[in-house]
């Protein structure tokens, strides 16, 4: 039994959640080897099954994420009268065309998935039907002003007038109005919704962008046949759909997930003498800031194989342990990394010298203010860090002592960035609860496990 902190202090606080928290501590690890696949991306995997809901005949999904957050929205899409299921090994969506969905019988529940809520929230803006909306405690805190401030523009109604939060009552309709939207923050949720809903309004509906966010969207539509285009002006992006779209049902592959792979790359890299390669990971340029950074930090990180499978760029990622350097990570960055930081924050712990991450707004509203709970669980286990406006500032102290208990408030990327650092803290490191990692990345354990890294389940003191 190693050296576990009383984690009893702090493991029910903010769990508004009818699930038994369970706590997990990391081990030493000695090096990580092999070769894995991470599961399948899960931004692409809930469009697999909302587009494939909204098409006409059947899409046939390899490699989706089956895990908490999509099989909500799979739930969802069947709620809305497709029908997703799992035959063999891929999953069938028979869609019901474009404003051929139904009224559920019931409250749609999104768990934990901002993404699952927000693309839905386009979906039903564009039948007339009332929905309501659920989320767990953790998505019922999110903003969802900036998803129904643009739907309402175009002819959605709010039926508890002034609420932004789940639950939410909502009213679509088959009528709804083009519009031409300048995204307010760097969202591909926000961007999505607006263009789902633009799919079923009359004429062209655009969404301007300053900042690029991951473009699945624009990538997925395209497959399925609608009319996407993608214009640079002056610094902007336009990107426009054309309305009473018409999606034909596609074969769709789901790459692996970068963003599940970034907890085995930083083990890797972190964890002395490791060498390990993880297959078929998405490299769209709009989702690898951190191998990026990674990269410049001195990571010795090489793309391998580099080939387009569905649409999507994917390679092999071999990864070896490397001495890291602090660096500075430019603002503009962030939406191409942006769930990445609180891995990025731990790892900063073990480089030489400063780690300043910039333009980090977006992460206060996730599944928890990472931030905060990024900057609270380093300081637990003895990182120097500094949290100024938006920037993140960690500095290099020659690792992490550990020893600390992390609150992970139900974020699952808080629980798995602490339960990757603890691999290399002096003393192990507790997060004070991990079912949440089921939300995206249920094989997390068994995987780093698979490459040589052991987990603990602490007994309460
Ligand atoms: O569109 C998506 O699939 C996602 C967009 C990002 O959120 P925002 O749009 O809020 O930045 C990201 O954090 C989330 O994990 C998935
Ligand atoms: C922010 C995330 O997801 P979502 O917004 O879908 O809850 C995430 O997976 O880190």
């Amino acid at each position: 039994m190693p050296d576990a902190p009383n984690f009893l202090t702090v493991w029910k606080v903010d769990l508004n959640t009818t699930a038994t928290p369970k706590p997990l501590s990391s081990l030493r690890a000695a090096p990580l080897k092999g070769r894995v696949r991470v599961p399948g991306d899960k931004s692409i995997s809930h469009r697999a099954l909302i587009f494939g809901a909204l098409a006409t005949g059947t899409t046939r999904i390899t490699g989706l994420l089956e895990a908490e957050d999509v099989i909500n929205t799979a739930k969802a899409v069947n709620a809305l009268g497709a029908l997703a299921e799992k035959r063999g090994d891929v999953w069938e969506v028979k869609g019901r065309g474009v404003g051929g969905l139904r009224s559920p019988d019931g409250p749609l529940d999104f768990g934990n998935s901002g993404t699952g809520a927000r693309l839905m929230m386009g979906v039903v803006a564009g039948h007339s039907m009332t929905v309501v909306m659920t989320g767990d405690a953790s998505l019922s805190r999110r903003p969802m002003r900036r998803v129904l401030a643009p739907l309402m523009e175009m002819g959605l109604e709010v039926l508890e007038p002034g609420q932004e939060k789940l639950p939410l009552t909502l009213r679509g309709t088959s009528e709804l109005t083009p519009i031409v939207y300048v995204l307010p923050v760097p969202s591909a949720q926000v961007k999505s919704a607006v263009l789902i809903a633009g799919l079923h309004a009359a004429g062209e509906t655009t969404v301007v962008e300053r900042e690029p966010t991951r473009d699945h969207t624009e990538r997925m539509l395209r497959h399925f046949g609608a009319s996407v285009r993608t214009e640079a002006k002056g610094l902007d992006t336009h990107i426009t759909v054309t309305g009473h779209a018409e999606l034909v049902g596609r074969d769709v592959h789901v790459p692996g997930d970068p963003s599940s792979a970034a907890f085995l790359a930083a083990a890797a890299l972190l964890v002395p003498g490791s060498d390990v390669t993880i297959e078929g990971v998405l490299t769209n340029p709009t989702r690898i800031g951190l191998y990026t950074t990674l990269q410049e930090m001195g990571g010795d990180i090489t793309f391998l194989n580099e080939r387009e499978e569905g649409g999507e760029p994917v390679a092999d990622i071999r990864i070896r342990a490397s001495r890291l350097k602090g660096v500075r990570v430019p603002a503009e960055r962030a939406p191409s990394m942006i769930d990445e930081y609180p891995v990025l924050a731990a790892m900063s712990a073990f480089a030489e010298g400063q780690t300043q991450m910039d333009g980090l707004a977006e992460l206060k509203v996730k599944e928890s203010d990472r931030l905060q709970a990024t900057a609270a669980g380093l300081e637990a286990n003895g990182a120097v860090v500094r949290v100024d406006g938006d920037s993140l500032t960690v500095t290099g102290n020659g690792g992490l002592k550990g020893g600390g208990v992390v609150a992970t408030h139900l974020d699952h990327r808080i629980a798995m960035a602490f339960l990757t650092a603890g691999l290399v803290s002096d003393k192990p490191i507790v997060v004070d609860d991990s079912t949440m990692i089921a939300t995206s990345f249920p094989e997390f354990r068994q995987l780093m496990e698979t490459l040589g890294a052991r987990y603990d389940e602490p007994v309460a003191r």
